[in-house]
């Protein structure tokens, strides 16, 4: 196992990133942020966009997981879609790259192993955002270092959920020998406990810890609820 894989083992992945238009939006802020999860005892950050990914490194000695969201017009796929991505978190110091592993098509009719072909050949740690069970045995297959969870319930065939998809933690777990990362709409300590039980390798954890905007949302919707039933007891 490789030493980046190892450091990741039982730990928390604080996901630090901020989309243009979100109030945090910047890689300054965002280096202040994965700071902040050093602090607080995170293993790894997982960040998107070169910029961030730099200014992550220079600010944190933790492991870096970059991704690239970008849109194409022929694609859903969003999240390092093509080797031009690939190549701009190589060049910037991803010390891992997270990549889809979905069975959608790609954008210009590119493929998920030329992806994986590509990191092979220059030695980059590649983390597959999977949305199923087929697509994660599928990315196992091919060579990824570790499958994340990322993508159930945001592809059209993948189970909405409101919480974390944890059974399919532990499907995945059964069937694939590499690391499992539980990802996606962890928002209770509690849940990441689960996640473990359940078999995860480690846990990210994102809007939860470095939204501000949707944590303030969820205390805000309480205190409308609270008001709502005190008046109901009137
Ligand atoms: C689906 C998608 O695009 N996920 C992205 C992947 O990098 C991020 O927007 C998420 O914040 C990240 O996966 C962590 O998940 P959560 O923020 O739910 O803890």
């Amino acid at each position: 196992m490789t030493p980046v894989i190892e450091k990741l083992q039982a730990g928390l992945i604080v996901s630090c990133q901020a989309l243009p238009g979100e109030p945090l939006h910047g890689a300054e802020v965002m280096a202040k942020m994965a700071l902040a999860a050093q602090e607080g005892g995170a293993v790894a950050i997982r960040a998107n966009g070169a910029a961030d990914v730099r200014a992550i490194k220079k600010a944190v000695a933790l492991p870096v997981i970059g991704l690239v969201k970008r849109q194409y017009e022929d694609s859903e796929v969003y999240i390092t879609p093509t080797l031009r991505e690939m190549e701009e978190l190589e060049e910037a110091g991803a010390d891992m790259i997270a990549i889809d592993a979905t069975h959608r098509p790609r954008p210009g009719g590119g493929s998920l192993e030329e992806l994986i072909c590509f990191a092979k050949s220059r030695s980059l740690l590649c983390m597959a955002d999977i949305s199923t069970l087929e697509e994660a045995r599928y990315a196992a297959s091919l060579g990824v270092h570790c499958i994340s969870t990322t993508l159930s319930g945001y592809t059209s065939y993948s189970p909405a959920m409101e919480g974390p998809h944890l059974e399919l933690i532990q499907e995945i777990v059964g069937h694939v020998k590499v690391p499992v990362i539980a990802e996606g709409r962890i928002q209770e300590p509690s849940q990441v406990e689960e996640a473990f039980r359940r078999g995860a390798y480690a846990v990210v954890v994102g809007s939860a810890i470095t939204r501000p905007q949707l944590i303030t949302q969820r205390f805000a919707e309480a205190a409308r609820r609270a008001v709502i039933s005190n008046h109901g007891h009137e």
